[in-house]
């Protein structure tokens, strides 16, 4: 009977999954069954209410916007209407706070500001030369000691984390020069970066991708028995024959293939178990990829004691330890009179905080806004504070390419391995860690199952030419970082 038996089941209803379902229905594969671990599709772009307005715990700006090509989930936004605010990050030089307190002098900061402008470019150089001359890659970090421009000052550390820790989630240290920089997002779509803030939610553009195969009620709302939520699904079975997927709930599904999308975080935990388990290759190329771990903290105060207006969005603290609460936005553009601030942590602030309570948070966070501000400001009055990291269905927030890993280990990422098919936002080259890049990654992954489906091309020559090499076991008993 129809869903039990599908071609093609795809695990996981974030965008690539749902992206690469409905490539493959619109090639005219419809048996399709979607089995997902939670109560809603959409993944890592996800809304909530906080204090009467929604904000996204996830992914919240289209990037890469008003270039030469066009941003397909741009063009999405703008179907929808999806209200979004363009974000100014050039006026940062005159809204840096000292670590005890008062803004730097304008003109110092612009010094700062100029001089890792000079290095990006230089940097971004480096980077095509060694693409070009076949050298090995560098991380960003190396770059800057070609220059002799590795930032030492609590200032130059704060913009230095503003410019790369915020956007990779990792410090220049661990991040490929080569796969970053200049990043194809910004040179093929456009520098501009655009603010979601709409109260249906960021999310609604993969719900308008689903809309566009699935079914839905006269109310709107998805009901298409091939999308099943609530379904963690905990065993891939796999053989020349078929496949077998067990959920958590005891369920079992048969297929023909399956499209696993989860985050490569997910796969590299035990929660999905591969029979027979996955070859060394497959496992050693998840293993070396990085999950970056980036934390959005809006914060609700009785009234704003910020500034407000042209060029004053973004706002930089410069404290000596690195990436201690450095990047804020003040939101009163996106959600007026709410009194909003959004306050961004990375890497090992992050899982620091996902680890003690909102409460310790919060007062960690007074003590900084009053060495920014002043000891008069009010109380905040509520707290979001979401945990990525901690979530078995996610381990972490977008791909970062490490330095050193290879464009050949890259594509082990994502071969297939038998009939066992692999998206997410982590399989697409240019544009990892991001929206378009996992809604482009499902159209491709799809191509090439559809491929073999239909034309009988399986396991094309690329996938396999690496799979004999020796590669290590990978450890069973898991290094688990604690803080
Ligand atoms: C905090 C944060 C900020 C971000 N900011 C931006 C941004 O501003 N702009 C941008 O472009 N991108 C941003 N991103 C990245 C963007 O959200 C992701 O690249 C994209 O949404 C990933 O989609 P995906 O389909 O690859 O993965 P996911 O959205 O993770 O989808 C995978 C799905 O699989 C499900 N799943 C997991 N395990 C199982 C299982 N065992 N069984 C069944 N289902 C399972 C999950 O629940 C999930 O729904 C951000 C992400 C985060 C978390």
């Amino acid at each position: 009977s129809r869903g039990l038996s599908p071609t093609v089941i795809v695990i996981g209803a974030g965008m690539s999954g749902i992206s690469a379902a409905k490539t493959l229905s619109e090639a005219g594969i419809k048996d399709i069954l979607i089995l997902e671990a939670t109560h809603r599709i959409g993944g890592r772009i996800k809304k909530t209410k906080f204090s009467g307005v929604f904000v996204e715990m996830g992914a919240n700006w289209v990037e890469g916007v008003n270039g030469k090509e066009v941003n397909p989930i741009w063009t999405m936004a703008n179907e929808i209407g999806l209200k979004s605010y363009r974000s100014e990050l050039r006026n940062i030089a005159s809204n840096v706070y000292k670590q005890s307190g008062g803004l730097y002098n304008e003109s110092e900061a612009q010094k700062v500001v100029d001089s890792a402008e000079e290095f990006f470019n230089f940097s971004a150089n480096v980077s095509v030369s060694l693409l070009r001359n076949g050298v090995e890659d560098i991380s960003i970090l190396t770059a800057e000691r070609l220059r002799h421009k590795v930032p030492s000052t609590p200032i130059e550390k704060a913009l230095e984390y503003f410019r790369y820790d915020s956007q990779q989630g990792e410090p220049p240290r661990l991040t490929s020069l080569r796969n970053t920089a200049p990043l194809p997002t910004f040179a093929d779509f456009g520098d501009d970066i655009y603010f979601v803030a709409d109260s249906r939610g960021y999310e609604s553009v993969v719900h308008y991708v689903a809309k566009e195969f699935l079914t839905t009620n006269k109310a709107g709302e998805i009901k298409d028995p091939r999308l099943m939520l609530n379904k963690v699904v905990t065993e891939i079975h796999y053989s020349g024959k078929g496949i077998i997927v067990k959920s958590e709930d005891g369920g079992v599904y048969k297929a023909e293939y399956v499209m696993v999308s989860t985050s490569i975080g997910v796969l590299q935990t035990d929660l999905i178990s591969f029979v027979p388990p996955l070859p060394d290759w497959k496992l050693l190329a998840l293993d070396q990829f990085d999950l970056s771990v980036y934390t959005k903290i809006f914060i609700k105060f009785p009234y704003k004691f910020w500034s407000t207006g042209n060029g004053t969005e973004f706002f930089v603290y410069a404290h000596e330890r690195r990436g201690y609460y450095t990047n804020w936005q003040q939101l009163e553009n996106e959600y007026p009179g709410a009194n909003l601030l959004l306050v961004t942590l990375t890497d090992d602030e992050s899982r620091r905080i996902e680890q003690q309570s909102d409460s310790k948070t919060k007062s960690e966070i007074m003590e900084v806004l009053r060495n920014m501000f002043g000891d008069d400001i009010p109380e905040a009055t509520d707290i979001l504070v979401p945990r990525w990291w901690s979530d078995r269905f996610y381990k972490g927030c977008f791909s970062n390419w490490p330095v050193g890993l290879t464009r050949h280990r890259f594509n082990q990422i994502k071969s297939p391995v038998d009939r066992v098919y692999f998206t997410g936002e982590h399989t697409s080259e240019k544009y990892f860690g991001y929206v378009h890049g996992a809604y482009l990654a499902g159209i491709d992954s799809a191509n090439s199952l559809i491929n073999c489906v239909k034309k009988k091309v399986c396991n094309p020559k690329d996938d396999q030419v690496f799979q004999d090499e020796n590669v290590p076991v990978r450890e069973e008993q898991r290094m688990v970082a604690t803080y």
